[in-house]
């Protein structure tokens, strides 16, 4: 059967570039490997973030947010208004104690230091805004992710209905929005059932981040209360608006939001949208498999998003079930030889008579870089700007097996990456999205500023922006959840004792030594072969 790609929208556009992708692979007068393109300077102030740390018993740490107090000693505070609320005054114990905070890790030992705490978000018994003096801003940056319109929904009917805020605005089109454009009025009204639409009401961009400008113009309108709805990048934006906002004297909090479809921002415990992205990606899986189990030696490869972390990648694969091999970022592949990708697909196509290939945006670039000897080129925000993954790995399987005699396949190939963060927020994130703006708008209600609001094991908490940004939330490829996914692949591992050693060295907490029997298995196993040799971790597991 002759094999064939079918590329999703833009039809004609992706042809185009899969049959030059394809040319350009099998061209052996391939231009010398030019140096990397020097990376743009971006254009901020950098933040120098000053820690807030408080020191307790048996090892507790609380890493605290800043305080409009910190340098406006003198504000005045006033009652929550929430105490004389019909819907809030009832409650038992609404209002959160002054010194709750939540744990970063609960998984602890006898013994064991109590660790890094956070301050608990919720409602606070005094406030440090009047509501009739509240000047709110919104605004959204970076890529979409569904549950964006939920968010801004949210805020401004929170703001609203528990505070009696009636100035929101919103900043159109990201961070350069603060100084380009002119601001949209934001109502419970105008926001009514935005939240039933992909995208952002408000627009979106990356780059233009001048903390100058940004700062002008909040100073300016006299805004108070900024919102800021965005990925890592966009954290690391709000952390140098803060420190600009706080060298001035400014009484405005600022508040992050973080919004990140491949769930890579640090501590937090899953990002919102990331829910629905899976779902909406188990369709994509889904299709493949159909397609690849109706044809001869079927094969179906899936792109989905995850520029450095592949938690969609593992998390679709794991709800699915239909897939036989993930590709993430994290976990570095090879194609050829004893142990390498192109010899398994051979196994399972023999095997099962058709296979599903997932694979996330981000993997293998470091392999597709030196077989097309490419420069890096970043966007405007300073990401690097990823080669395309899918189009690569369809083009190396097609040409493999023309090359075999008697196993003809059929490859389709789907790229859904677009369409997994354009729908709307599904149930749970709708949920998790309206939780989130009220922790928001509590916080910066009761004075705190500097912060980022999450889930930190299941409780919302205020972290301070330094521990977002510093570094990055991968899939540890080390951990039980990729072993998981190995097991319920049985894919090869790829991985070198080597690559093993690398990846350990980004744990964050240090390891617990092995004790045999306790918390080892009895008699550990011989765990990995050498790169080239790619024994699987878990090849032969259920
Ligand atoms: N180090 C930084 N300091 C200040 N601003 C930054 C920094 N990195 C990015 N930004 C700004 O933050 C905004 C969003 O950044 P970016 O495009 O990287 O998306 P993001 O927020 O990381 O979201 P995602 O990656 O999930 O799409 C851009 O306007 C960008 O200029
Ligand atoms: O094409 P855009 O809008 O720059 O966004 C693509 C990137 O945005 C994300 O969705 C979020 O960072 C990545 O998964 C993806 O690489
Ligand atoms: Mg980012």
């Amino acid at each position: 059967m002759e094999a064939a790609t079918v590329v999703a929208a833009p039809i004609p556009a992706a042809d185009a570039a899969a049959k030059a992708l394809e040319k350009k692979l099998l061209d052996l007068e391939l231009p010398p490997f030019p140096a990397p393109a020097k990376k743009a300077a971006a254009k901020v102030v950098a933040a120098a973030p000053k820690k807030k740390l408080a020191g307790g018993a048996g090892g507790y740490v609380l890493e605290d947010v800043p305080h409009l107090t910190d340098y406006l000693p003198n504000l005045p505070s006033f009652p929550n208004p929430l105490q004389n609320h019909p819907a809030y005054s009832v409650v038992k114990q609404y209002f959160v104690n002054a010194d709750d905070t939540v744990a970063k890790k609960i998984v602890v030992h006898k013994g064991s230091a109590r660790g890094t705490h956070f301050r608990r978000a919720g409602p606070r018994q005094r406030v440090f805004f009047q509501p009739d003096e509240v000047s709110a801003a919104i605004v959204t940056c970076g890529g979409l992710c569904p549950g964006l319109n939920t968010v801004i929904r949210e805020l401004v009917c929170g703001l609203h209905d528990m505070y009696g805020v009636t100035s929101v605005v919103g900043i159109e089109g990201g961070y350069r929005g603060f100084y380009a454009r002119n601001t949209v009025e934001l109502t419970p009204r105008s926001v009514n059932g935005i939240h039933k639409r992909g995208g952002t009401v408000l627009g979106t961009s990356r780059g233009g981040q001048d903390t100058g400008k940004i700062v002008d113009s909040i100073q300016d309108r006299g805004i108070n209360q900024v919102y800021i709805i965005g990925g890592d990048g966009t954290q690391k934006g709000a952390a140098t608006i803060h420190a600009e906002v706080q060298r001035r004297g400014l009484k405005c909090a600022v508040v992050g939001v973080p919004k990140t479809i491949d769930n890579d921002i640090a501590v937090i415990d899953r990002s919102f949208g990331f829910d629905t992205a899976v779902e909406e990606a188990q369709r994509a899986i889904n299709a493949a498999h159909v397609e690849a189990e109706s044809a001869e030696n079927g094969v179906g490869v899936v792109k989905l998003m995850g520029r450095n972390s592949g938690f969609i990648a593992m998390y679709a694969t794991l709800a699915s079930r239909d897939v036989d091999l993930c590709l993430i970022p994290e976990s570095p592949f090879y194609l050829e030889g004893k142990g390498g990708l192109l010899e398994f697909a051979e196994k399972r196509l023999r095997e099962n008579g058709h296979m599903v290939i997932v694979v996330a945006e981000g993997a293998g670039q470091d392999v597709i870089a030196r077989s097309m000897r490419l420069a890096d080129a970043h966007d405007a925000s300073g990401n690097k700007v990823l080669l395309d993954v899918g189009l690569w790995l369809c083009a190396k399987i097609k040409d493999h097996f023309k090359k075999k005699a008697n196993f003809p396949i059929t490859l389709k190939y789907i790229d859904p990456t677009y369409m997994i963060r354009a729908v709307p927020s599904n149930a749970s994130d709708n949920v998790y999205c309206s939780l989130l703006a009220h922790s928001a708008i509590h916080g910066a209600m009761a004075g705190y500023t500097g912060f980022t609001v999450a889930p930190v094991n299941g409780r919302h908490a205020y972290i301070p922006f330094y521990r977002i940004t510093e570094k990055q939330n991968k899939v540890v490829i080390t951990d039980r959840m990729w072993a998981r996914v190995l097991c319920s692949t049985n894919q090869p591992c790829f991985l070198s004792t080597e690559d093993v050693e690398k990846a350990g060295q980004d744990d964050e907490e240090p390891i617990v030594p092995l004790v045999e029997g306790e918390n080892s298995l009895v008699k550990a196993p011989p765990l990995l072969a050498n790169a080239g040799d790619g024994a699987a971790l878990c090849n032969g597991a259920a």
